[in-house]
């Protein structure tokens, strides 16, 4: 007797979920606190899934583990809450039912900086609590990361000679979110040594099912399935499943055709649907041979988008070029917004740039102007893209839609926090960061979204990333540089440098990165202009010679504007010496001094070129 014995000849019914029963009978509390808390209740559900006809439970420790358990305060808790678990699944058994030690998977289903290191430390921790108990296998389930299955896999077979049982979740039919079909990866899981393997929750029988048609009946494993009852419903407030039982005794015996052998049930379901399988299949042995459906070759399609324009990186390598930021304004007012890009096309700027409602204010959509002012003057538009205003749906949707509308250039950014903007209740969503925003934006650049689907065409997106050099540490903002460019960055943009003795340190700090920069450059307009920047954005500090030379036309707006200009051309002579990109910055839709600027940087003879950034 034994669970990998018993299924070397029967379909064995597995129990069905714990957490969302508890949610739906109310409970809002960590789930697996009751287990110290309210034990009756856990015991209560394992015993219903017993009763309903599971031949296996599982404990009720999905998420105890450190990580997850710091939400609630817990993290101390480990060891007791795994322990108790284990003893309730035990008791609730009474020997007349296996009991699988349940740890869940940790990262999500979009990008995580969670570092493996990290999950491979909290997964030891809950092994061994479990091991120590006693259980008679390893469930390691909902797991949407490939390469984190297989490290705690790994750390799990060295550790135990117990059956272990390794289970995914899809965003997709057939496909993982890194893009490795499901074939596949349960190949993989099954050279690592996993007893089972299979899939649990995210999907329904339907879409599990037509996903276990492309999976091979494996030769040294058994196949498992645990789908969710439904997709949820978001009902009052309350995330709700369609329960019905009679649905799940139809998909029983279509599970068992795709060679499943233990079958069980995820989010949503109930004793009710365990009891429907287990009624369905009772007496039935396993199906050891199927076909299988051949997963299709993505097929490649051409390119609908218009192509890029000039790939600025590139440019950068062989000469200057000097992209101009101008934003959309605040108001509905448009002339002066089109009049800057024509007259900053007329005076040769490579592009224009778009901020993405910067300092959390309100303006304008930038796509939308991006793609008029290309339109109507054919102006090159880099379009801003901050993770502070949409999650990753809506940033999945906003990329296609600049690929549909032939807007090729992004600087992705992670966003300055609502609260320093205009709505400080607002949220600031930062699902991601801009680190996660450019690998995803490259993944697109290789036709597939960030779950993994096919996007039916590659897109051809350029990718800027900020650098603030204004910073004390330099050499920090030089790693995360590096971090960015690791991700797939194509080149940077930075903040507005204000004194040559900075542009020399900044030089000196990128010089050697392999990808190029623009150096920012802004026209003071005035001395309350200057002493604003100066005293109150962090990170930029003026020279006393440029505060004083502002401050002597305080009374005087224009002398003050030219002034500012004759600043920003002296910066401009000793970046010119240093970077081949200049980027310039249009304060208060004032076009015309970065029209003049643009020129002048234009009109500066290449100095010194072996001191230019070495990209
Ligand atoms: C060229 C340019 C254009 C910009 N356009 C916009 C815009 O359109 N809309 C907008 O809202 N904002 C814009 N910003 C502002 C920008 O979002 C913020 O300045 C941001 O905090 C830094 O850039 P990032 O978004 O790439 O953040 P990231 O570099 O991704 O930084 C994200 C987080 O990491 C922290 N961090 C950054 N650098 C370091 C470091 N060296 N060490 C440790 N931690 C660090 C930051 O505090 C921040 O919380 C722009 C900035 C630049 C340089
Ligand atoms: C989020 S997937 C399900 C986790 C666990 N098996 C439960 O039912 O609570
Ligand atoms: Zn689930």
């Amino acid at each position: 007797m034994g669970l990998l014995k018993d299924l070397e000849s029967k379909i064995l019914i597995a129990d069905g979920a714990m957490g969302t029963l508890l949610y739906s009978y109310g409970t809002d509390c960590c789930f697996e606190q009751l287990n110290l808390s309210h034990p009756e209740q856990i015991q209560s559900i394992h015993q219903a899934y017993i009763q309903a006809g599971a031949n296996v439970i599982q404990t009720n420790t999905y998420s105890a583990n450190y990580i997850k358990l710091q939400r609630y305060g817990l993290e101390e808790q480990v060891k007791e809450l795994n322990s108790a678990a284990v003893s309730l699944a035990k008791k609730a058994a009474g020997g007349h039912a296996y009991v699988l030690g349940t740890i869940g998977g940790i990262r999500g289903t979009g990008p995580s900086s969670l570092s493996l290191e990290e999950i491979k430390r909290s997964f030891r921790e809950q092994l061994y609590c479990l091991l120590l108990e006693g259980v008679d296998g390893l469930l390691l389930e909902t797991f949407y990361d490939l390469e984190e299955l297989e490290a705690v896999l790994k750390i799990a077979r060295s550790q135990t000679d117990l059956p272990i049982i390794s289970q995914i979740s899809l965003q997709e039919v057939g496909i993982l979110n890194d893009r490795t079909p499901v074939n596949t990866a349960i190949k993989r899981l099954e050279e690592l040594g996993s007893d089972i393997v299979g899939l649990n929750c995210r999907l329904g029988p339907f879409h599990m099912i037509k996903t276990l048609e492309e999976v091979e009946i494996p030769k040294h494993a058994f196949l498992s399935a645990y789908p969710n009852a439904s997709l949820p419903s978001y009902v009052d407030g309350k995330f709700q499943y369609e329960g019905d039982a009679e649905y799940f005794k139809n998909s029983a015996s279509l599970f068992r055709n795709q060679g499943v052998r233990l079958l069980g049930g995820c989010c949503g379901t109930t004793p009710a649907h365990i009891e429907a399988f287990a009624t369905e299949l009772d007496g039935l042995s396993p199906v050891t041979k199927k076909d299988v459906r051949r997963r299709p070759e993505p097929i490649a399609v051409a390119p609908s988008g218009q192509k890029p324009q000039i790939s600025l990186p590139k440019i950068l390598q062989e000469r200057r070029s000097v992209i101009v930021e101008l934003d959309p304004p605040r108001k509905l007012d448009t002339t002066r917004f089109f009049e800057g890009a024509k007259a900053l096309k007329e005076a040769g700027a490579d592009a224009i740039t778009l901020a993405d409602n910067s300092l959390a204010s309100p303006r304008i959509c930038n796509t939308s102007l991006s793609s008029l002012a290309k339109a109507q003057t054919g102006t090159q538009a880099i379009v801003h893209l901050a993770c502070r205003d949409r999650n990753i749906i809506g940033l999945q949707s906003h990329l296609m839609g600049l690929h549909t509308l032939g807007l090729h250039d992004i600087l992705a950014i992670t966003g300055d926090p609502a609260k320093v903007g205009d709505f400080p209740g607002a949220s600031s969503v930062y699902d991601v960061t801009s680190i996660e925003l450019i690998k995803m934006i490259k993944q697109f650049n290789e036709g597939i979204s960030l779950s993994g689907k096919d996007l039916g065409e590659k897109t051809h997106f350029t990718v800027g990333a900020a650098f603030n050099p204004n910073v004390k540490a330099l050499d920090r903002a030089v790693q995360r540089a590096e971090k960015k460019i690791e991700a797939g960055a194509d080149y940077f943009i930075s903040q507005p440098v204000y004194s040559e003795e900075k542009l020399v340190q900044f030089h000196e700090a990128v010089k050697d990165l392999p990808v190029p920069v623009y150096v920012g450059i802004m026209p003071l307009t005035s001395s309350r202009n200057a002493d604003f920047l100066h005293y109150e954005v962090p990170g930029i500090k003026l020279s006393d010679e440029v505060r004083s030379r502002m401050a002597e036309f305080k009374d005087d707006p224009l002398a003050a504007a030219r002034e500012g200009l004759a600043i920003s051309k002296s910066l401009i002579d000793a970046a010119t010496e240093l970077f081949n990109g200049i980027y310039l910055i249009t304060p208060f839709m004032r076009y015309e001094l970065t029209v003049e600027l643009t020129k002048y940087a234009y009109n500066i003879a290449p100095k010194n070129v072996r001191r230019i950034q070495n990209v």
